[in-house]
């Protein structure tokens, strides 16, 4: 048992903690770290005047938040530091890596194989942490005393931190719940009301987890924060990027507009094509994807989406599922 009520540390040691991404998210990250008077925070981007040999030196923790597409990138930089075996990975990212189909903590082991990996994961809106708003979220790693470390170091008065032993499914939850914003944004943007979204949102989750688990997930994780409470909070956000491109789209704009208005990483787009490939070459039903794909491809319109879900063949509600 941790004891971090109102934020005090009795059992912890000062660490440091260098942030890569000085995104909105690694931002947040830095702003919750720094809440925990033990932490030393450095943030870290491209753009600083210190090296990322520099930033890291010493540090007991490395957390990237860069977006997807700056993984590989990241990676290579880390490599070429002499970052020590002993120092923990977290992963902040949610996306897929387009080539390989791998997931950022997968990219990450197989770069550093004796360096504990940590997914860091939730409903947690950027905007809402930067407000002070309370929080929870999940660290997983196959490493429980990585996960540990990690929970007692962002464990505070207004971020409630879970462990658990699936990095992959609570990374995938976090990932693949950004296809699903983007449908959930176009139920939205076409008004199509609560019984609708409600209809929406309970089948994402089996969605989720056919493909999850096939990327090998565990099925259960994808009921905690991690999995559905992330696919809560990301769909019924208009904070949500991923949300704003379905409810653009649903409004009739093209996507290209769309995305130079939110002028900011949206993960779904790339995930789509990742979660998609997988479900052709594996035969795994993905109705909503499917309809999310078309839609940014501008194959059908948002109305013709809709209308492709409810006319698919009738079946049983649990006919293929796996729980
Ligand atoms: N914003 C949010 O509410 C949350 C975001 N995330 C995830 O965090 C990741 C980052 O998202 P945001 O910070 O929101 O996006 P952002 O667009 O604000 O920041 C992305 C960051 O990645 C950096 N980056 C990109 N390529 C890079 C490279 N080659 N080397 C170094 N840095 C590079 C950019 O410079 C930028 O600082 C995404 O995967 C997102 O899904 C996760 C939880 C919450
Ligand atoms: O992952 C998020 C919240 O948990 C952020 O969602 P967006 O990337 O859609 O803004």
């Amino acid at each position: 048992m941790i004891n971090t009520a109102r934020g005090d540390r009795v059992d912890m040691a000062p660490v440091t903690i260098a942030i890569i991404g000085a995104g909105v998210w690694g931002a947040a990250l830095a702003r919750l770290a720094r809440q925990n008077p033990q932490a030393i925070v450095r943030l870290w981007s491209r753009r600083s005047p210190e090296s990322l040999a520099e930033a890291i030196g010493g540090a007991n923790f490395v957390l990237s938040a860069v977006s997807m597409k700056g993984v590989s990138d990241s990676i290579t930089r880390l490599a070429a530091t002499e970052m020590p075996p002993s120092t923990v990975l977290i992963t902040a990212t949610k996306g897929l890596d387009a080539q390989s189909h791998q997931t950022p903590s997968q990219m990450w082991h197989s770069a550093f194989p004796q360096n504990p990996i940590v997914v860091l994961s939730g409903p947690n809106l950027s905007q809402e942490i930067e407000h002070g708003l309370p929080a929870a979220t999940v660290v997983a790693s196959y490493d429980q005393g990585a996960a540990e470390a990690a929970q007692r170091l962002f464990a505070s008065n207004v971020l409630r931190v879970y462990a658990n032993l699936d990095p992959i499914g609570t990374e995938l939850g976090g990932t693949l719940k950004n296809v699903m914003a983007i449908a959930a944004g176009v139920c939205d943007g076409l008004q199509l009301g609560t019984n609708a979204k409600a209809a929406l949102l309970t089948r994402a989750l089996p969605e989720m987890i056919r493909i999850g688990t096939h990327l090998g997930a565990q099925a259960e994780t994808f009921f905690g924060l991690a999995g559905l409470g992330d696919l809560l909070a990301t769909c019924n956000s208009a904070l949500s990027r991923n949300y704003q491109v379905g409810y653009g789209l649903a409004q009739g704009k093209p996507l290209d507009r769309v995305l130079a208005e939110i002028h900011s990483t949206v993960e779904g787009i790339n995930t789509v094509e990742v979660l998609v490939a997988i479900a052709r070459e594996q035969q795994i039903p993905v109705p909503i994807a499917r309809q999310v794909h078309r839609l940014l491809h501008g194959q059908i319109t948002p109305q013709q989406a809709v209308r492709a879900l409810i006319d698919r063949d009738l079946k049983q509600e649990f006919e293929d599922e796996l729980l």
